[in-house]
């Protein structure tokens, strides 16, 4: 993982509504693909908006969990495996088949994925550096020491002013 994680990149619910539309664009020449693997958890959002653009409705998921507490990284588990009829779909390999997660940091738990389907099309929403050569198609770029708060991860809060002149 990618500490110190000196950095913040919030993004709002607008925001990554758009970003993962671009990513459906982007995609959209890269099909037809027969099936979305969706990464869990932090692939669902980005799964449902790609699926409904690209008219997708056969959706399986791979279920990964290696943050334990935000920014550290523990032992990597697969809690769920790809189901075999949704692997068979595609060509060999998951030829066929397109694999969506919110981003990439260290690249490790795309890693795991993508040695369950080495020829499947692998996108993300956002990449570090690290985890980039193992993606496909992805939208935005941020450093290594930059952490992504997703929108479900946030919420409203007060701010304390960038200025104190109002305090005497
Ligand atoms: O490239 P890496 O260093 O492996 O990190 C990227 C992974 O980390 C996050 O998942 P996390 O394990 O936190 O689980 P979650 O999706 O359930 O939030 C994120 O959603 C990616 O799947
Ligand atoms: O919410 C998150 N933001 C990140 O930058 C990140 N990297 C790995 N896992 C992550 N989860
Ligand atoms: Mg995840």
């Amino acid at each position: 993982m990618s500490n110190p994680q000196n950095k913040a990149f919030p993004v709002s619910w607008d925001q990554f509504h758009r970003d993962a539309r671009a990513l459906a664009w982007r995609l959209a020449s890269s099909g037809p693909f027969q099936a979305v693997v969706c990464i869990t958890r932090g692939g669902l959002v980005p799964t449902a908006i790609v699926a409904r653009e690209l008219g997708i409705k056969l959706i399986e998921t791979v279920c990964v969990a290696s943050y334990h507490d935000y920014t550290s990284q523990g032992e990597l588990r697969v809690l769920k495996e790809i189901a075999e009829k949704v692997v068979a779909l595609g060509g060999p390999d998951g030829a066929g088949i397109l694999v969506i997660d919110d981003l990439v940091d260290t690249g490790k738990t795309a890693r795991v994925v993508r040695d369950m389907l080495p020829k499947a099309h692998f996108a993300t929403v956002y990449a570090k550096p690290l985890g980039r050569p193992l993606v496909d198609t992805f939208i935005t770029e941020v450093s290594q020491d930059t952490w992504i708060y997703f929108p479900w991860d946030l919420g409203l809060a007060f701010q304390e002013p960038i200025s104190d002149v109002s305090r005497g």
